[in-house]
């Protein structure tokens, strides 16, 4: 069985674009639990541009409190900065079911690559014994498209990892161009050798009801998929219409109290 786990970050982007609490990134990640979600994932950057440090409080809470996954994300490496304590000092605060690294730098937009696990073993494995002393799941955000991957991705589990989440991203880009056959092959591979290696699989990045179920037929026992962007954007175009209805009836004066 795969587990859901959704990424509130954007409900973050719209609160922050107005300064206020809305979208609460809260009341968010309660609906979508109330919907069947089976976990919630944010991925706190050390410019805040999203997810803040309370955030991530306020939701271990919830997660807590509803007995659920809480999956927190981030590059243990990026140094602490005013309003961002670091990524190993929020896990020590909040202690989340699991800790997905990622090796993301300070200027990208989004994540766009995995741990190169041969180069940056060393400097990993005493991080995630750290985190798994705090009682921390260890995932680690690992490439699984490019052939250089094939060998990195099975010394992972040198670090001491649990779990490896695949990287999506190069997945979904061929899906969107109709040419996912060669690429679905490679990520199967990559799934078998982390098996292979003692790992368990997750997914995501830019995961889509478009592309998600032919990612599932292709890479069997993925235990996990975190899924924010597209989702929340999918959220909107399903949203929309009774919202604009309902302000209809407000302007029109038929809505009943
Ligand atoms: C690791 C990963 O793929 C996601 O956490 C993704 O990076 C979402 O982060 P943003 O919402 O900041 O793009
Ligand atoms: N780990 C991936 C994640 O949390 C969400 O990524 P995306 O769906 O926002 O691209």
């Amino acid at each position: 069985m795969t587990l859901l786990s959704v990424n509130v970050n954007k409900i973050a982007v719209l609160r922050n674009s107005r300064g206020g609490a809305e979208p609460d990134v809260v009341r968010a990640a309660r609906t979508c639990l109330d919907a069947g979600a089976h976990g919630i994932t944010v991925h706190p950057r050390p410019d805040a541009r999203h997810i803040r440090a309370d955030d991530v409080r306020a939701l271990a809470a919830l997660t807590r409190e509803r007995g659920v996954e809480f999956n927190l994300e981030g590059n243990p490496f990026a140094p602490p900065r005013p309003g961002y304590p670091g990524f190993i000092a929020l896990c020590r605060e909040v202690r989340p079911a699991q800790a997905t690294l990622v090796p993301d730098g300070d200027g990208q937009i989004t994540s766009d690559h995995g741990f190169d696990f041969v180069r940056d073993g060393e400097a990993l494995r005493p991080l995630v014994d750290e985190l798994k002393g705090l009682g921390c799941r260890v995932s680690l955000f690992a490439d699984a498209h490019a052939a250089e991957a094939d060998c990195s991705i099975a010394r992972a589990a040198d670090c001491g990892a649990a779990r490896v989440e695949l990287y999506t991203g190069p997945y979904a880009e061929a899906f969107e161009a109709g040419d996912a056959e060669a690429m679905l092959a490679r990520f199967a591979g990559a799934a078998r050798r982390a098996r292979a290696a003692g790992l368990a699989v997750n997914a995501g990045h830019d995961l889509s009801q478009a592309n998600l179920g032919a990612f599932l037929a292709a890479v069997p026992n993925v235990l996990e998929v975190s899924i924010g962007h597209a989702l929340v954007s999918e959220a909107l175009y399903a949203g929309l219409e009774p919202t604009v209805r309902a302000y209809r009836a407000i302007v029109d004066g038929t809505r009943r109290a």
